[in-house]
């Protein structure tokens, strides 16, 4: 580990690499010396908003965003370091993935960015899924793309280029219209043997009927796919500008391929290898595992999108996780600020998540359903977070934040139930990262418990897919032509810092009784969708 002068030294130089991640409660910026270790971070909080029933954000939301991170992380570093950021040897971008990002030949954006979030393509995701023998979700770009079609949306004939955020974030960087091949698996299916966009399945979309009819080819409108460690361009002037208005940072970092906050999850983890497995835990949760073999069959809960290098990789993905503990903790944050106690957000969580360890292992009965959005696994076409007991369940505290924490993984366990059920595709260890984990072993433990897997969680599991995404930038860099999984054995994960619980009996019986009275429930879920109409 370097020291504050071999630091200060290092930034001096130029010797660190930048990895920006655009994740949907957070926008962080994490500044890594060469060694790996992570100099200074910064984060922005933002929100999706629910607009004319499209889950979007301000497209100029992205650039405050980016500024306030880099810009707290760039104010660290001169208090700790005392040095400004003037150049940065490699920088990449990674986001959400999914979701419509259209623009015009004019580099216009055409319709308000549709996020992963949005539920509102179950039509072109049927179609396609059929016509392809693949499996496209909703939030899969081409079924957006597709979905647009169908609804004679105007805007269509207008587009010239679509990407993804992170992609989107990359061309105004650098000039690049460009993806990694993580990112791009989750706009079009990826061919693995030639790392680009299925050409057979490219040529079918574009022999539909109604795609015929637009002025365009897919191809022509379509980012260009690139593996880890290709050079992705360089950060010009005007990029440079936008990342740092304060106009210390100079142009010509180099870029590395932009990527889905999966594949960084993936690097984050070092799992990229085949056979190994990791979990996404946020807003969304998504489970991941490198596939040594093909799927036996098109599953709709089971999605293929690849990792960096371009392998294969089976996802079970859900819309909901920790957007319902965030509403509650906001609730008890403002009966506490009602008090007179002003609670810092972590020791919130913190406080909060510690009552979780008195409950009783099947949460005294008590159900949730932590439904904001629409929920793929479980069909839910939209979002009603509802909180359900009987008058003997045992109402306290503890059990009220166990239930909070057993229905964010709801979802998740009934999705990964089907991959080992339907395709005896299970790992020996899931390592887990994201914000969840910040509060150490509360919510690791019952993750284990309701997946009934050992789970591990390394030191840097907060602020994973940021730094991972700086590690890529360093891959891209240097990588003296190494592979991806050789580099992050031999170079990044040479001794790292992790914790692994073990599911315990108690509760993982407990998690049962739980998700079983769940899922005899979800036709209340199912009803309130019927009754209670949005009014927005
Ligand atoms: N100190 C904390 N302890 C536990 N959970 C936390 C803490 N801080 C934030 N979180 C949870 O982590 C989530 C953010 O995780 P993150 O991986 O950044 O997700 P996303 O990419 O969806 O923005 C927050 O929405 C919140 O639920
Ligand atoms: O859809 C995917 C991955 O397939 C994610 O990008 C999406 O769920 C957003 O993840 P976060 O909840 O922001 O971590």
């Amino acid at each position: 580990m370097m020291n504050l002068i071999e630091a200060a030294q290092a930034i001096k130089s130029g010797q660190v690499s930048l990895g920006i991640e655009l994740g949907s409660t957070r926008i962080k910026a994490v500044l890594v010396a060469q060694d790996f270790q992570t100099i200074a971070s910064g984060s922005y909080v933002w929100e999706n908003q629910l607009e004319d029933g499209v889950w979007t954000y301000p497209i100029d939301a992205v650039w405050t965003g980016i500024q306030a991170s880099y810009m707290q992380m760039a104010a660290e570093v001169q208090s700790k370091y005392h040095e400004p950021i003037t150049t940065i040897k490699s920088i990449g971008v990674s986001a959400m993935m999914h979701g419509y990002l259209a623009f015009s030949k004019d580099d216009q954006l055409l319709v308000p960015f549709r996020t992963w979030r949005n539920n509102i393509t179950e039509q072109a995701a049927d179609e396609l899924t059929e016509q392809f023998n693949f499996n496209i979700p909703q939030r899969w770009s081409i079924a957006h793309l597709y979905q647009a079609i169908l609804n004679d949306e105007a805007h269509v004939s207008q587009v010239a280029f679509m990407t993804t955020l992170a992609g989107y974030v990359h061309w105004q960087l650098s000039g690049e219209k460009v993806l990694g091949i993580g990112d791009a698996s989750g706009v079009f299916p990826i061919d693995p043997q030639t790392g680009s966009y299925d050409a057979r399945l490219v040529t079918q979309f574009d022999q539909i009927k109604r795609v015929q009819q637009q002025p365009w080819q897919l191809a022509d409108i379509l980012p260009t796919v690139l593996p880890a460690g290709h050079t992705a361009g360089q950060l010009t002037p005007a990029g440079a500008q936008l990342l740092d208005p304060s106009g210390n940072l100079m142009a010509g970092s180099l870029m590395a391929p932009p990527e889905g906050d999966a594949g960084t999850g993936m690097v984050g983890t070092n799992s990229v290898r085949k056979r190994t497995g990791n979990i996404s835990v946020g807003t969304s949760a998504f489970s991941m595992v490198v596939l040594d073999q093909p799927l036996k069959q098109v599953h709709r809960d089971i999605d293929m999108v690849m990792t960096p290098d371009g392998s294969p990789v089976a996802m079970v993905h859900t819309n909901n996780c920790s957007s319902d503990i965030n509403a509650w903790a906001n609730l008890f944050n403002e009966f506490a600020a009602r008090l007179g106690v002003s609670l810092a957000p972590d020791r919130l969580y913190e406080t909060l998540f510690l009552e979780a360890t008195h409950a009783d292992q099947d949460a005294g009965g008590l159900i949730n359903y932590s439904y904001l959005s629409g929920e793929n696994v479980t069909k839910m076409p939209a979002g009603r977070p509802l909180f359900v007991r009987q008058p003997h369940s045992h109402f306290n505290l503890p059990n009220f934040i166990q239930t909070q924490l057993y229905a964010a993984f709801a979802p998740l366990k009934i999705g990964m139930d089907i991959l080992v059920k339907e395709e005896q595709i299970k790992t020996d260890v899931m390592i887990a990262q994201g914000g969840l984990f910040k509060t150490p072993v509360v919510g690791q433990q019952v993750l284990a418990n309701a997946l009934n897997t050992p789970i591990t969680v390394m030191s840097n599991a907060g602020e994973g897919g940021p730094w991972g995404m700086a590690v890529l930038a360093m891959f891209a860099a240097d990588n003296n032509g190494q592979t991806l999984d050789d580099f992050l054995d031999h170079n990044v994960f040479t001794n790292p810092e992790s914790m692994t619980l073990s599911p315990e009996a108690a509760g993982v019986a407990g998690y049962q009784t739980f998700i079983e009275a769940y899922q005899a429930g979800l036709p209340i879920e199912s009803a309130a969708i019927a009754a209670i109409k949005d009014e927005k």
